[in-house]
């Protein structure tokens, strides 16, 4: 087997969370990636109150930023909230995605190691593409690795 082929079959721990306005798609996207073989820490919420998105995605990005999980996948009714939240925790990268190009991109030139995607933008089918695009990237380092290093240079 090749190093690529390895890389890309070892499986990867993965935090989900969202809002109140995500949480059939979250546990959607959990039972999808589980049975690809990713090892998922859905750390909810799992009833259907109102609740806050930043103290969902906060905790998403802790877990990543800890080293806990490897990569986040986090929801809100647009992505852009609990993506704002996320971003705000030392070493989180994480775009929001509507489309499986931009998904497969954070990755591999951005190094995002967090994914945002609006529950109430794209259909449950959309999404699972997009969270296997982002999933199966990999950075691709050089010219893009110089820039990330940038971005982090920004957080101080
Ligand atoms: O999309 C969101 C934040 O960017 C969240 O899902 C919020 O829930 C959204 O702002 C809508 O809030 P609501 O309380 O469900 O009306």
């Amino acid at each position: 087997m090749s190093e690529k082929a390895l890389v890309m079959s070892t499986a990867k721990r993965i935090v989900l969370s969202s809002d109140h306005a995500a949480i059939e798609l979250r546990q959607a996207i959990a039972r999808h990636i589980e049975a690809k073989g990713f090892t998922v820490q859905d750390i909810g919420p799992t009833t259907p109150e109102s609740t806050h998105y930043p103290k969902h995605g906060e905790a998403a990005a802790r877990a990543v930023a800890s080293g806990e999980a490897d990569l986040g996948v986090i929801l809100c009714g647009t992505g852009q909230g609990i993506m704002m939240a996320a971003n705000k925790v030392k070493g989180i990268r994480c775009g929001v995605c509507s489309d499986t190009f931009s998904a497969k991109m954070i990755r591999a030139h951005n190094n995002a190691n967090m994914l945002s995607i609006g529950a109430r933008v794209v259909g449950e089918g959309l999404a699972l593409e997009i969270v296997d695009a982002f999933l199966g990237a990999e950075f691709e380092g050089g010219r893009h690795g110089t820039r990330v290093d940038m971005i982090t240079e920004i957080e101080g």
